[in-house]
């Protein structure tokens, strides 16, 4: 059946259309690779380096390391102009900044806005009056509604317990139904839970279970956007779209800050109905704008859809479907697909512990994710107006739209941030950063700051609101984007969906409790709650130094290969990849079901036939079928 085109692929193919016109107009051949249709692919399979790849061969995930450059933009390692003549293959430039790709950042980076867009929302809401006397409890001093602890903390976690069910329940729903229809159900979730929220007049468990429902879409997103954008993006922009959603994130909570703004003056139920129901306009934007866009071209492949995954690649480099970069994308998908499919495709969940050197960085990921949660970040995001309310201020709302602008504007520097300065280093010097402006904010809050008049000390309210702005810059540029880096370079491919689910969802468990029990500990023990998050600061930046490699500038590949290899942490800086000889990579071996077989000494001496557990070729006798339809990628 023939696919439907979108608009999108109309303007491209047209552009296409006309390029191919002008180079055969100058005398340009039209290349066409004659292989393609005929010549089967080896197996390599029964080779010693069953699924290693040689010194040209790109394999499990890009090209040539670039050792200067960002971990993922790797070098083109594009073949020479005589090489190209002789395999026939299209080596045009391929041009990134091109409309679709824009558009593609953008449609789907707006789940990083919806994520944001309710992180900022409720903080204002909690201090409405209206929102106050509808849904607050009526044992406030002064007769005054409030909101209790358990209200407000249940209000406000909800959110995060559904996103931790949403995160968890997304990958194999995007497996089974595609990434596109995924991401419009976990829009149309989201709209759900705003219509319940929306729809009550005083119940205050309906805005809470409506939370929990919008968080069930909150949770979907954050997991396919990434998802959706490294899978589809070209190679190039892979990590610049990856910073683009905590980006969106932090543009989310800053749009949602304003919004309150503006309306916390109204009197009524508009005061935070609008803001709520402004929320709609993303989804709807998301909903409608992927429907422009193509199926993630993995998952196409896997479905057996080789053609349109294909014709997704080459448009998603501008670029026609005989380019190299199409071929190299392709191959690459195969020979992911027959790796993860060798031994039966027998492999189960827990090998994202048996794996080699899984368990290591699987609980890493986990911790990492924690601890970003643990900097406190959401402690300001959350109460935020409440907070800066107790230090005196007239307008908590504007102080709570500077955190959210300083926070937007010091992701933009920390996207070159994660790029050039390192993880490790960027890591550890956020978390010091962080420790000492927790450190100061307490100490200010618990001695300097008259709690009860808070205008008495006006000097202390001021130096609370500057530590929090610092304490922000400092987390906007390290831990707010580069664990989500982190995160996602740390796996081999075909454990990455997997373990990136796991350590977002306890990224949202962080986010849950603290979020639920920050009202407690705060009437606890008031402001030395931010010694807690000090000593989780000091702890990160601990981690950090003795368990990450650091990664910036490799390809992925090559992290694959540090980990399996053990490469110390601390010396992970200077470690020097082999050169020019295969790099022991998790995404090219053809493991055992299980994936227990993989041993450091095996992989320090790279001795192949330890690596290929006895599992005979994969597509010849396994009943494995090679759906690359193609059966053929060139060598390149
Ligand atoms: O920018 C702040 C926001 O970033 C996150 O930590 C996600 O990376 C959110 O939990 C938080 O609200």
């Amino acid at each position: 059946m023939p696919q439907p085109i979108s608009f999108l692929d109309w303007i491209e193919s047209y552009r296409l259309f006309k390029k191919d016109k002008t180079t055969e107009a100058n005398g340009g051949p039209k290349k066409q690779d004659e292989t393609l249709n005929g010549s089967k692919e080896k197996s390599r399979a029964l080779d010693g380096h069953a699924g290693q790849h040689n010194g040209n061969d790109d394999g499990a995930g890009g090209a040539t390391p670039n050792r200067t450059g960002g971990v993922l933009s790797v070098d083109s390692g594009q073949p020479s102009d005589g090489e190209v003549e002789k395999m026939g293959v299209d080596n045009s430039r391929v041009k990134i900044l091109r409309p679709r790709i824009f558009a593609m950042a953008l449609i789907v980076s707006i789940g990083g806005l919806i994520f944001g867009f309710d992180t900022g929302q409720i903080s204002g809401f909690l201090e409405m009056s209206d929102f106050l006397r509808r849904f607050g409890n009526s044992n406030g001093s002064g007769g005054t509604p409030a909101f209790s602890d358990v209200r407000s903390g249940t209000i406000v976690g909800l959110l995060s317990i559904g996103t931790f069910l949403g995160a968890i329940g997304a990958a194999p729903i995007a497996d089974f139904f595609g990434r596109k229809v995924t991401i419009v159900v976990g829009n149309i979730i989201f709209c759900v839970g705003v219509i319940i929220q929306i729809a009550t007049t005083n119940a205050w468990y309906q805005i809470a279970i409506g939370r929990w429902v919008a968080g069930l879409g909150v949770g979907m997103l954050s997991v396919l956007t990434p998802m959706y954008q490294s899978e589809t993006a070209p190679r190039h922009v892979r990590g610049a779209l990856v910073s683009a959603y905590q980006l969106f994130i932090t543009l989310g909570i800053f749009i949602a800050y304003c919004i309150n703004y503006a309306t916390e003056t109204d009197n009524g139920a508009r005061q935070w109905r609008l803001p709520m129901g402004i929320g709609f306009t993303w989804p709807v934007i998301m909903a409608v704008g992927i429907m422009f866009l193509r199926e993630s071209p993995r998952w196409d492949y896997r479905k057996g859809r080789i053609d349109r995954a294909r014709t997704t690649i080459a448009k998603s480099y501008g670029v026609t479907e005989n380019h190299w970069e199409v071929k190299r994308e392709m191959r690459e998908i195969k020979e992911k697909f027959d790796a993860e499919n060798a031994g039966g495709g027998q492999h189960r969940w827990y090998e994202v512990f048996t794996g080699p050197r899984m368990a290591y960085r699987t609980l890493l990921g986990i911790t990492l994710q924690a601890l970003q949660q643990l900097t406190g970040a959401n402690f300001f995001f959350y109460y935020g107006t409440k907070i800066f309310q107790a230090t005196g201020l007239n307008n908590s709302y504007v102080t709570s739209m500077i955190l959210g602008g300083v926070n937007f504007g010091m992701t933009i520097p920390g996207l070159y941030v994660v790029e050039h300065f390192g993880r490790r280093r960027a890591l550890i010097t956020g978390a010091l950063w962080m420790f000492c402006c927790f450190m100061v904010f307490s100490s200010v809050g618990h001695f300097a700051l008259d709690q009860q008049n808070p205008t008495n000390t006006p000097g202390a309210g001021t130096a609370m609101i500057v530590f929090a702005c610092l304490f922000i810059a400092g987390y906007a540029q390290t831990w707010g984007p580069i664990i989500w880096a982190v995160t996602g370079e740390i796996y081999p491919t075909r454990y990455r969906a997997k373990c990136m689910g796991m350590a977002t969802a306890n990224n949202w468990t962080w986010n849950f409790l603290i979020s639920f029990f920050t009202p407690f500990i705060t009437q606890a023990i008031d402001y030395r709650y931010g010694y807690v998050f000090a000593a989780c600061n000091f702890l990160g930046a601990i981690v950090v130094y003795f368990f990450l490699c650091e990664s910036q500038g490799r390809s992925l590949e090559e992290i694959d290969t540090m980990y399996i290899l053990h490469v110390s942490p601390l010396k992970s800086s200077k470690w020097q990849a082999p050169e020019g000889e295969d790099l022991v990579t998790a995404d090219a071996l053809h493991l055992a079901p299980g994936a227990r077989d993989i041993r450091k000494a095996d992989a320090a001496g790279m001795e192949g036939e330890h690596r290929v557990e006895n599992i005979p070729p994969a597509t010849d006798h396994h009943g494995i079928h090679d759906i690359s339809g193609t059966n053929h990628v060139p060598e390149i």
